[in-house]
């Protein structure tokens, strides 16, 4: 269970998250939807521990984001550019990744590049990957540790059509799985199609939800 409550973000004397106030429930997929500018990757970043909370509260499972934790404890993020080091397969990107935590076998890895679409065995550096499949690259970064948190910042960008349903397919699977996603999309079918509650932005407030 992730709750926010009452925040407030001041960047460089602009608020760009007003008095925001969420709970999401494990299980369930939420869709941050408004214009640009509308503070929906400042929401998720938020969340994922990037920008400090002064105002208001994180908590994750109980424990206050800044207090006890710094980051979610257990989250897969992707927002923005991916990270991942173009002088390496994805395969290798995930491993040395998986150093950090442990918690992904290889096995893990293949598995999680196999359903993103990808090849687990292909010897091609990232650097020399289609703008789709580094997107998909960077959904398996974001998936291949099966996080309880999934963040996602327009995750179906830049995926052919196929694809899109497959991506769909496996957010709806992680969900099943327990992982509470929330993910930004401009994309009004991701929304309509995955998310079981949709939250309106709109400069940095929500304005509505459903
Ligand atoms: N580093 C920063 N410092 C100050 N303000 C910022 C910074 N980054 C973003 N902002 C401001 O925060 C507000 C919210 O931006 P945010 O990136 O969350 O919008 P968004 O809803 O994700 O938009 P988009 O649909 O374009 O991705 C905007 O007014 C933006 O100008």
């Amino acid at each position: 269970m992730i709750e926010v409550n009452n925040i407030t973000i001041t960047l460089k004397k602009d608020t760009v998250l007003k008095e925001v106030s969420y709970a999401f429930e494990s299980g369930k997929i939420y869709g941050l939807r408004g214009r640009n500018g509308a503070g929906k990757t400042m929401l998720l970043r938020a969340l994922a521990g990037l920008i400090p909370v002064k105002e208001g509260q994180i908590k994750i499972d109980d424990q206050v984001l800044g207090d006890k934790i710094d980051f979610p404890p257990s989250m897969g993020l992707l927002i923005e550019n991916n990270n991942l080091a173009p002088e390496f397969t994805l395969t290798k990107n995930l491993q040395l990744l998986g150093k950090i935590k442990k918690v992904a076998t290889d096995d893990d890895i293949a598995t999680t590049i196999t359903r993103v679409g990808l090849d687990p065995k292909d010897t091609r550096k990232v650097a020399k990957f289609s703008l789709g499949m580094k997107q998909r690259g960077a959904i398996a970064q974001a998936l291949f540790e099966k996080p309880m948190l999934i963040l996602l910042d327009e995750p179906t960008n830049a995926i052919d059509q196929q694809g899109v349903i497959e991506i769909r397919e496996l957010l709806a699977a992680e969900a099943k799985r327990g992982a509470t996603i929330i993910l930004a999309s401009h994309n009004p079918e991701d929304l309509s199609v995955l998310a079981d509650e949709i939250i309106d932005l709109s400069h940095g407030e929500i304005v509505k939800h459903a």
